[in-house]
Protein backbone atom coordinates (compact mmCIF):
# COMPACT_ATOMS: atom_id res chain seq x y z
CA UNK A 1 0.00 0.00 0.00
CA UNK A 2 1.62 3.58 -1.39
CA UNK A 3 1.86 5.70 2.23
CA UNK A 4 0.73 9.16 2.10
CA UNK A 5 3.34 11.61 2.07
CA UNK A 6 4.92 14.31 4.45
CA UNK A 7 3.81 17.88 3.58
CA UNK A 8 3.31 18.74 7.05
CA UNK A 9 6.27 21.45 7.18
CA UNK A 10 6.63 22.01 3.31
CA UNK A 11 4.26 25.57 3.75
CA UNK A 12 6.05 28.25 5.44
CA UNK A 13 4.60 29.14 8.80
CA UNK A 14 3.55 32.54 10.83
CA UNK A 15 5.29 30.66 14.12
CA UNK A 16 6.57 26.84 14.40
CA UNK A 17 5.02 24.63 16.64
CA UNK A 18 6.30 22.19 19.10
CA UNK A 19 6.61 18.70 17.34
CA UNK A 20 3.33 16.61 18.28
CA UNK A 21 2.51 12.80 17.34
CA UNK A 22 -0.67 14.39 16.50
CA UNK A 23 -3.86 12.98 13.69
CA UNK A 24 -1.51 14.85 11.17
CA UNK A 25 1.45 13.20 11.88
CA UNK A 26 0.01 9.76 12.46
CA UNK A 27 -1.67 10.13 9.11
CA UNK A 28 2.01 10.34 7.49
CA UNK A 29 4.15 8.88 10.11
CA UNK A 30 5.52 5.56 7.60
CA UNK A 31 6.55 8.20 5.16
CA UNK A 32 8.06 10.63 7.38
CA UNK A 33 10.05 8.27 9.24
CA UNK A 34 11.42 6.18 6.52
CA UNK A 35 12.43 9.79 4.93
CA UNK A 36 13.94 11.62 7.86
CA UNK A 37 15.70 8.22 10.16
CA UNK A 38 18.74 7.13 7.68
CA UNK A 39 18.53 3.10 8.27
CA UNK A 40 15.20 3.10 9.55
CA UNK A 41 13.77 -0.27 7.21
CA UNK A 42 17.35 -1.93 8.47
CA UNK A 43 16.92 -1.13 11.79
CA UNK A 44 13.00 -2.22 11.97
CA UNK A 45 14.05 -5.28 10.32
CA UNK A 46 17.17 -5.93 12.67
CA UNK A 47 15.17 -5.66 15.72
CA UNK A 48 13.26 -8.74 14.43
CA UNK A 49 16.62 -10.79 13.79
CA UNK A 50 17.63 -9.85 17.63
CA UNK A 51 13.96 -10.85 18.88
CA UNK A 52 14.47 -13.75 16.86
CA UNK A 53 17.72 -14.64 18.78
CA UNK A 54 16.77 -13.18 22.47
CA UNK A 55 13.07 -13.36 22.94
CA UNK A 56 12.05 -16.79 25.18
CA UNK A 57 8.91 -18.69 25.46
CA UNK A 58 6.42 -17.48 27.27
CA UNK A 59 8.04 -14.07 27.75
CA UNK A 60 6.87 -10.30 27.15
CA UNK A 61 8.18 -8.19 24.30
CA UNK A 62 7.59 -4.21 25.44
CA UNK A 63 7.45 -1.69 22.30
CA UNK A 64 8.02 1.17 24.22
CA UNK A 65 6.79 4.23 21.91
CA UNK A 66 5.51 1.87 19.11
CA UNK A 67 3.47 4.50 17.31
CA UNK A 68 2.14 2.40 13.47
CA UNK A 69 3.39 -0.64 15.41
CA UNK A 70 6.74 -1.72 12.97
CA UNK A 71 8.86 -2.73 15.36
CA UNK A 72 5.71 -5.17 17.10
CA UNK A 73 5.00 -6.65 13.67
CA UNK A 74 8.89 -7.43 13.20
CA UNK A 75 9.13 -8.82 16.53
CA UNK A 76 5.97 -10.82 15.71
CA UNK A 77 6.98 -12.42 12.53
CA UNK A 78 10.68 -13.28 13.92
CA UNK A 79 9.77 -15.30 16.64
CA UNK A 80 6.67 -17.75 15.29
CA UNK A 81 9.24 -20.54 17.24
CA UNK A 82 8.55 -18.71 20.55
CA UNK A 83 4.91 -18.16 21.75
CA UNK A 84 5.00 -14.75 23.66
CA UNK A 85 3.05 -11.62 24.47
CA UNK A 86 4.27 -8.05 22.29
CA UNK A 87 3.24 -5.05 24.24
CA UNK A 88 2.92 -2.33 22.04
CA UNK A 89 2.69 1.13 24.32
CA UNK A 90 2.41 4.45 23.09
CA UNK A 91 0.37 7.84 24.77
CA UNK A 92 -0.40 9.24 21.36
CA UNK A 93 -4.11 7.89 20.51
CA UNK A 94 -3.80 9.09 17.42
CA UNK A 95 -1.07 6.47 16.64
CA UNK A 96 -2.54 3.64 18.78
CA UNK A 97 -5.74 3.73 17.11
CA UNK A 98 -4.25 3.47 13.78
CA UNK A 99 -1.78 1.09 14.74
CA UNK A 100 -5.04 -1.33 16.42
CA UNK A 101 -6.28 -1.31 12.83
CA UNK A 102 -3.10 -1.97 11.06
CA UNK A 103 -2.09 -4.90 13.59
CA UNK A 104 -5.98 -6.49 12.96
CA UNK A 105 -5.18 -6.72 9.53
CA UNK A 106 -2.30 -9.25 9.86
CA UNK A 107 -2.31 -13.04 11.08
CA UNK A 108 0.52 -13.01 12.89
CA UNK A 109 1.60 -16.01 14.84
CA UNK A 110 2.02 -13.82 18.29
CA UNK A 111 -0.68 -11.56 19.21
CA UNK A 112 0.08 -8.13 20.07
CA UNK A 113 -1.50 -6.06 22.33
CA UNK A 114 -1.96 -2.02 21.79
CA UNK A 115 -2.13 -0.08 25.03
CA UNK A 116 -2.28 3.71 24.73
CA UNK A 117 -0.60 5.72 27.90
CA UNK A 118 2.67 6.97 29.24
CA UNK A 119 5.51 4.41 29.24
CA UNK A 120 6.37 5.56 32.20
CA UNK A 121 3.25 4.23 33.72
CA UNK A 122 3.43 0.70 32.47
CA UNK A 123 3.86 -2.00 34.78
CA UNK A 124 7.43 -4.16 33.17
CA UNK A 125 7.60 -7.69 34.20
CA UNK A 126 8.68 -11.12 33.04
CA UNK A 127 10.45 -9.44 29.64
CA UNK A 128 12.77 -10.94 27.56
CA UNK A 129 13.24 -8.21 25.09
CA UNK A 130 12.09 -3.98 25.67
CA UNK A 131 12.15 -2.06 22.60
CA UNK A 132 12.76 2.11 22.47
CA UNK A 133 12.82 2.61 18.93
CA UNK A 134 13.28 6.48 18.60
CA UNK A 135 11.32 7.18 21.87
CA UNK A 136 14.16 7.60 24.65
CA UNK A 137 14.65 11.25 23.22
CA UNK A 138 11.62 12.24 24.35
CA UNK A 139 11.25 11.65 27.74
CA UNK A 140 11.57 14.53 29.62
CA UNK A 141 15.54 13.91 30.58
CA UNK A 142 14.87 13.76 34.43
CA UNK A 143 12.76 11.14 33.85
CA UNK A 144 15.15 8.60 31.60
CA UNK A 145 17.52 7.08 34.43
CA UNK A 146 13.90 5.92 36.35
CA UNK A 147 12.68 4.78 33.16
CA UNK A 148 15.82 2.89 32.48
CA UNK A 149 15.72 1.87 36.14
CA UNK A 150 12.35 -0.09 35.78
CA UNK A 151 13.06 -1.59 32.09
CA UNK A 152 16.31 -3.17 33.82
CA UNK A 153 14.08 -4.87 36.60
CA UNK A 154 11.86 -6.26 34.64
CA UNK A 155 13.88 -7.87 32.47
CA UNK A 156 14.49 -11.73 33.07
CA UNK A 157 18.69 -12.34 33.32
CA UNK A 158 19.87 -12.45 29.84
CA UNK A 159 16.75 -10.13 28.36
CA UNK A 160 18.34 -6.72 25.88
CA UNK A 161 16.68 -3.57 25.99
CA UNK A 162 17.30 -1.92 21.62
CA UNK A 163 17.21 1.63 22.02
CA UNK A 164 17.64 3.40 18.94
CA UNK A 165 17.98 6.91 19.26
CA UNK A 166 19.32 10.28 17.53
CA UNK A 167 22.29 11.43 19.34
CA UNK A 168 24.77 14.59 19.57
CA UNK A 169 28.51 14.28 18.56
CA UNK A 170 30.64 15.82 21.41
CA UNK A 171 32.84 18.18 19.22
CA UNK A 172 30.89 21.05 17.68
CA UNK A 173 32.77 20.14 14.55
CA UNK A 174 32.06 16.79 14.20
CA UNK A 175 28.49 17.14 15.11
CA UNK A 176 28.02 19.81 12.42
CA UNK A 177 28.94 17.36 10.11
CA UNK A 178 26.40 15.16 10.72
CA UNK A 179 23.91 17.04 10.95
CA UNK A 180 24.54 18.22 7.46
CA UNK A 181 25.21 15.00 6.01
CA UNK A 182 21.74 14.57 7.96
CA UNK A 183 20.02 17.12 6.00
CA UNK A 184 20.89 16.22 2.57
CA UNK A 185 19.82 12.74 3.13
CA UNK A 186 16.79 14.55 3.74
CA UNK A 187 17.36 16.64 0.66
CA UNK A 188 17.89 13.46 -0.95
CA UNK A 189 14.34 12.02 -0.12
CA UNK A 190 12.55 15.41 -1.80
CA UNK A 191 12.40 17.40 1.34
CA UNK A 192 13.12 21.27 1.25
CA UNK A 193 15.65 23.41 2.65
CA UNK A 194 12.00 25.21 4.27
CA UNK A 195 10.64 21.90 5.29
CA UNK A 196 13.97 20.89 7.17
CA UNK A 197 13.94 24.16 8.87
CA UNK A 198 10.58 24.35 9.77
CA UNK A 199 10.70 20.94 11.12
CA UNK A 200 13.55 21.11 13.18
CA UNK A 201 12.64 24.25 14.81
CA UNK A 202 9.85 22.54 15.82
CA UNK A 203 11.31 19.46 17.43
CA UNK A 204 13.92 22.06 19.58
CA UNK A 205 11.70 21.78 22.46
CA UNK A 206 10.66 18.74 22.79
CA UNK A 207 13.49 16.07 20.97
CA UNK A 208 16.25 16.48 23.66
CA UNK A 209 19.38 14.50 22.59
CA UNK A 210 21.87 12.93 24.52
CA UNK A 211 25.73 12.19 23.16
CA UNK A 212 26.51 8.01 22.48
CA UNK A 213 28.52 8.71 26.17
CA UNK A 214 25.53 10.06 28.15
CA UNK A 215 23.36 6.67 26.70
CA UNK A 216 26.10 4.37 27.55
CA UNK A 217 27.06 5.63 30.83
CA UNK A 218 23.16 5.92 31.98
CA UNK A 219 22.71 2.44 30.70
CA UNK A 220 25.83 0.65 32.67
CA UNK A 221 24.59 2.80 35.84
CA UNK A 222 21.12 1.27 35.27
CA UNK A 223 23.34 -2.38 35.93
CA UNK A 224 23.23 -3.32 32.04
CA UNK A 225 26.86 -5.84 32.02
CA UNK A 226 27.00 -4.57 28.03
CA UNK A 227 26.45 -2.03 25.69
CA UNK A 228 26.75 -2.97 22.06
CA UNK A 229 26.42 -0.34 19.43
CA UNK A 230 24.95 -2.09 16.43
CA UNK A 231 23.96 0.56 13.89
CA UNK A 232 25.49 4.17 13.67
CA UNK A 233 24.73 6.26 10.32
CA UNK A 234 25.32 10.19 10.83
CA UNK A 235 23.69 11.00 14.09
CA UNK A 236 21.49 8.02 14.38
CA UNK A 237 22.25 5.24 16.55
CA UNK A 238 20.68 1.83 17.43
CA UNK A 239 22.19 0.00 20.69
CA UNK A 240 21.56 -3.27 22.45
CA UNK A 241 21.74 -3.53 26.06
CA UNK A 242 21.87 -6.92 27.60
CA UNK A 243 21.36 -7.71 31.07
C1 LIG B 1 9.75 8.49 16.68
S1 LIG B 1 8.33 7.75 17.24
C2 LIG B 1 8.76 6.01 17.44
C3 LIG B 1 8.80 5.20 16.18
C4 LIG B 1 8.47 3.74 16.37
N1 LIG B 1 9.08 3.18 17.55
C5 LIG B 1 8.85 2.95 15.13
O1 LIG B 1 9.78 2.14 15.23
O2 LIG B 1 8.21 3.14 14.09
C6 LIG B 1 8.16 8.18 18.94
C7 LIG B 1 6.86 7.66 19.55
O3 LIG B 1 6.97 7.75 20.97
C8 LIG B 1 5.72 8.14 21.47
N2 LIG B 1 5.94 8.72 22.80
C9 LIG B 1 6.65 9.82 23.13
N3 LIG B 1 6.64 10.02 24.47
C10 LIG B 1 5.93 8.98 24.99
C11 LIG B 1 5.56 8.62 26.30
N4 LIG B 1 5.94 9.34 27.38
N5 LIG B 1 4.80 7.50 26.49
C12 LIG B 1 4.40 6.77 25.43
N6 LIG B 1 4.73 7.06 24.15
C13 LIG B 1 5.48 8.16 23.94
C14 LIG B 1 5.16 9.12 20.45
O4 LIG B 1 3.77 9.25 20.55
C15 LIG B 1 5.64 8.48 19.14
O5 LIG B 1 4.65 7.65 18.58
O1 LIG C 1 13.35 14.48 11.34
C1 LIG C 1 14.25 14.53 12.16
O2 LIG C 1 15.11 15.38 12.15
C2 LIG C 1 14.34 13.52 13.18
O3 LIG C 1 15.03 13.68 14.12
C3 LIG C 1 13.62 12.29 12.99
C4 LIG C 1 12.61 11.83 13.95
C5 LIG C 1 13.17 10.97 15.07
O4 LIG C 1 14.35 10.72 15.17
O5 LIG C 1 12.37 10.52 15.91
C6 LIG C 1 11.83 12.88 14.58
C7 LIG C 1 10.49 12.90 14.56
C8 LIG C 1 9.73 12.07 13.65
O6 LIG C 1 8.66 11.51 14.17
C9 LIG C 1 10.49 11.00 13.03
C10 LIG C 1 11.80 10.95 13.11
Amino acid sequence: MAHKSDNIFAKPMQSVRDFAFDEAVADVFPDMIQRSVPGYESIIHTIGEIASRHVSTHSRVYDLGSSLGAASLSIARATADHPCEIIAVDNSPAMTERCKRIVAGFSLPNPIKVICDDIQNVVIENASMVVMNFTMQFIPPADRKALLNKIYAGLNPGGVLVLSEKIRHPSTAGNELLIDLHHQFKRNNGYSELEISQKRAALEKVMLIDTFADHEKRLRDSGFADVVMWFKCYNFTSLVAIK
